[in-house]
């Protein structure tokens, strides 16, 4: 099995003594859409500032694509690893929608056309073009959000890591997001997302990690966010489709549906048994 990411026993301590990570262990499958979720406070941002060296390992290990994260390796890392901030305000910061975007690609001193080709295609990617000349400062926070996330597709990261993505964003942009991510993906990149978002993560991940006081509490496929050990001892709550299923369980499933589309198949079969 390849992996993106390999985390072995990941502990860091922040500068006021805080210790938010106490020994983290895992694997990211290359290709994969992994989401990560947990209360506030249980670290995941922390372990995400790791997987682009933004914060180095005090104790453990972290190898991004097989490779070392560790301040000898930080150029190649940036290169590898696109980290999309929490709040676009910490990363956007240019004059323009176009310089901002162009910032990465220039400062790893690509050329010229190479730089303009990038651009374009990360904004056509956000779906930004037109806004290329509006300063960054003007457009809505939804709209800055993707200038940060054209910003880090630009760099063409192998993989990409999204912190809490859907932050503050109306339920249309919210959508639209999911389908550039699934867009990236599709190339083949691998996509991580910290999120808060259970219903988001049980419909689009194919592997889930929750994550709780600095540890990592279960890892699997998304139908372990309809395990009631792991949604009590996480304090996540179950997905709006789990919690609906949960209580008729007269309608009989073999599996948990996983999308709407699913659930409503169900349904329908259940109502034409009852019919016939
Ligand atoms: N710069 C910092 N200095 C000191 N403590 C910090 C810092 N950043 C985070 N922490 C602390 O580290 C722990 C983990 O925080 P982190 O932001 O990684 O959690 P999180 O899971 O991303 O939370 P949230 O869901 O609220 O964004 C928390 O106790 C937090 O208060």
């Amino acid at each position: 099995m390849d992996y993106a990411v390999e985390i072995e026993d990941l502990a860091f301590s922040h500068k006021d003594g805080t210790r938010a990570l106490k020994g983290i262990n895992l694997r990211i499958k290359k290709g994969s859409k992994t989401a990560i979720l947990g209360p506030n406070g249980a670290g995941k941002s922390t372990l995400l500032l790791h997987l682009n060296g933004i914060y180095l390992p005090q104790h453990g290990r972290v190898r991004v694509m097989g490779l070392e994260v560790n301040r000898e390796n930080e150029k190649k890392i940036r290169q590898t690893v696109g980290l999309v901030f929490q709040d676009p305000d910490d990363q956007v910061f240019c004059t323009t929608v176009w310089e901002d975007v162009a910032f990465g690609p220039m400062n790893f001193n690509l050329p010229e056309d190479e730089v303009q080709r990038r651009v374009k295609q990360a904004l056509r990617a956000v779906r930004l073009e037109g806004l290329e000349q509006k300063m960054p400062f003007h457009l809505s926070y939804g709209q800055r959000k993707r200038v940060a996330i054209a910003g880090v597709l630009a760099l063409r990261p192998e993989i990409l890591v999204l912190d809490e993505p859907h932050a503050f964003l109306d339920p249309s942009s919210k959508s639209e997001l999911m389908k550039i991510m699934d867009g990236i993906n599709s190339e083949g990149r691998t996509i991580i997302v910290a999120t808060h978002d259970v219903d988001f993560a049980y419909e689009w991940a194919d592997d889930v990690v929750i994550i709780k006081d600095g540890r990592v509490l279960a890892q699997g496929g998304p139908d372990i966010l309809s395990e009631d050990k792991v949604i009590n001892e996480s304090e996540l709550e179950y997905p709006v489709l789990v919690k609906l299923f949960r209580k008729v369980p007269e309608i009989g499933y073999d599996k948990m549906p996983q999308f709407v589309d699913e659930a409503a198949e169900l349904i329908r079969q259940k109502l034409n048994q009852v019919k016939n």
